[in-house]
């Protein structure tokens, strides 16, 4: 009965990191991924492009589909205006319970909502249980055959308005080519794809930054 992989990063993020300080949170995941063990963060190099598309954009509500460490929860709230909101979902109830954690030692936990549960299932019912109107910035890092159907989803909710940004991780690799022939071929959507690297090796991945234009473009259904 060993520790998990979450319980270890959160053990390194308390020993490594100063309770209260986002940016030593994220260093401290950064150093034990780096050179103690791979985890599935979005990591330093992905990272710096994420910062830099919450800070053009400087949304006001954030949805985040997969939490795992929470490691990418904390990153961009953490650049987040004051009266920001991250609202961050997690399938699996062991990462979450050590994401909460780190999310609680960075303090940020007025930031962040936590949900854990099924992206299909929850969605549908933000409008309603969390008074969200929109979301202004959406990151998509969960199983790799969900970004597609959810994103349908959030069209079909009414959770996208006209200039609405969605950044999804890991589009060469594990990949998610369903998704990228979507939003690069439909006319609702600007894309872009942001070449890098999988989190702390040299493989080949990136991210795709989606604007949505809104459902005018309808063309054929
Ligand atoms: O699977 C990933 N994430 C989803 C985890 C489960 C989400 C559960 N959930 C949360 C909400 N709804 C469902 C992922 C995988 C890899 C990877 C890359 C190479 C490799 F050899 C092994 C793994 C790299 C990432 O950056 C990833 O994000
Ligand atoms: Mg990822």
């Amino acid at each position: 009965t060993g520790s998990t992989r979450p319980q270890r990063i959160l053990r390194a993020v308390q020993k490594n990191s100063t309770r209260g300080s986002p940016c030593s949170v994220v260093n401290a995941i950064d150093d034990y991924c780096k050179h103690k063990e791979w985890a599935m963060n979005v990591g330093d190099e992905k990272g710096i492009i994420v910062d830099d598309v919450v800070l053009e954009l400087k949304p006001i509500t954030v949805l985040e589909l997969g939490t795992y460490c929470a490691y990418s929860t904390v990153r961009i709230a953490n650049l987040l205006p004051p009266e920001a909101k991250l609202i961050t979902l997690e399938f699996n109830a062991e990462s979450a319970a050590i994401a909460r954690e780190i999310i609680t030692w960075a303090g940020l936990e007025e930031k962040i909502q936590l949900i854990i549960g099924a992206s299909g299932d929850w969605i549908p019912r933000l409008k309603e249980e969390f008074g969200i109107e929109t979301f202004d910035l959406v990151f998509l890092d969960h199983w790799k055959d969900r970004y597609l159907p959810d994103t349908k989803l959030l069209e079909k909710c009414g959770l996208l308005k006209p200039g609405a940004v969605l950044l999804a991780d890991n589009v060469i690799c594990p990949g998610t080519p369903d998704y990228l022939d979507y939003v690069r071929n439909s006319p609702r959507y600007k894309s872009k794809f942001y070449r890098s690297h999988l989190e702390y090796t040299q493989e080949e991945d990136g991210l795709e930054h989606s604007v949505f234009l809104g459902m005018a473009g309808r063309g054929a259904e």
